[in-house]
């Protein structure tokens, strides 16, 4: 690994880190949340960042990839998808991989006096991005730093920005067991996913990457075996509406499709440590 300097940017005033493989492939993250804001994948911007984004300093960001721990959604007693995505991360690095060409950043979160008051553990959460040519992988680390065990749930809430929803074929899915958050019933899905409407369900994880089919681009999505679920999630035009952060229409032009762990908590002990991913990869 050959170090390297990410170039210092602002956007919308917060403080952000570009990393660039080549000419066609970029990213920005920013250090609030340690969140993905921007991936140009083989010349071409592949998430979605809402156009009303709040950018205080504070506020979770509407787009992007917000890392969401230790917490998923309202499952536990922290504010929804926990505080990671609040806070400012510190950045630990960036470097080429001489074997592969990628490029490489870490972004750190460690446990303070703050998330202690909210959350009474003591850890390392880091998040290391990976461009190479027309990928981007995101690996979670968490590490226990203290000498009591915790528990945690969470995801790679990965917005991926697509030309019209109404279109968009989501494969890989078929077959898997999925709980429908706005039924609250449990099913197994057949078939590929479209959408129609307000979408948010939890799937096991598929043991394949799922195709994103969306006009002329294909993306591939692969995630560790480390995250048991696949959150897919559209909010569709009514809840989009009503959502300050989002555009009338941003429902349109997103699809998150998460790598998370929320069925089953996760303990880790004191010392241990867990790392899972998720991998997008331009396929056209
Ligand atoms: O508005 P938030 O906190 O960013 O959450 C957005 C969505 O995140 C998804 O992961 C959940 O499945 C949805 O239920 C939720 O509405």
């Amino acid at each position: 690994m050959v170090e390297l300097a990410a170039a210092a940017e602002s956007f919308r005033g917060q403080p952000c880190l570009r990393l660039t493989w080549g000419p066609d492939d970029s990213l920005l993250v920013a250090l609030h949340g340690a969140h993905v804001l921007s991936w140009t994948g083989a010349g071409r911007e592949r998430l979605y960042l809402s156009p009303k984004a709040v950018f205080d300093g504070q506020a979770a960001i509407r787009g992007g990839v917000p890392v969401c721990l230790p917490q998923f959604n309202e499952r536990g007693p922290l504010p929804k998808h926990g505080f990671a995505r609040n806070l400012p991360w510190r950045c630990d690095g960036a470097r080429v991989d001489a074997a592969s060409g990628d490029v490489l950043l870490t972004l750190v979160l460690e446990s303070d006096a703050a998330t202690r008051a909210s959350w009474p553990a003591d850890f390392r959460f880091a998040l290391t991005l990976r461009l190479g040519a027309g990928r981007l992988e995101m690996l979670l680390d968490l590490h226990n730093l203290g000498s009591a065990p915790w528990t945690f749930t969470g995801a790679l809430h990965t917005y991926l920005q697509v030309q019209d929803i109404a279109a968009v074929r989501l494969q890989g899915l078929d077959g898997q067991p999925c709980w429908d958050a706005l039924a609250d019933t449990r099913t197994t899905h057949a078939g590929e996913v479209r959408f129609d409407g307000e979408f948010d369900r939890v799937f096991l994880a598929a043991p394949a990457p799922l195709g994103l089919l969306d006009g002329d681009t294909v993306l591939d999505i692969a995630q560790s075996a480390s995250f048991e679920d696949t959150v897919v999630w559209n909010p569709g035009a009514a809840k989009s509406a009503t959502m300050a952060d989002m555009a009338p229409d941003s429902y349109a032009q997103m699809l998150c499709v998460e790598a998370a762990q929320v069925e089953r908590p996760l303990n880790l002990a004191p010392g241990a440590q867990w790392t899972g991913w998720q991998r997008l990869r331009v396929v056209a």
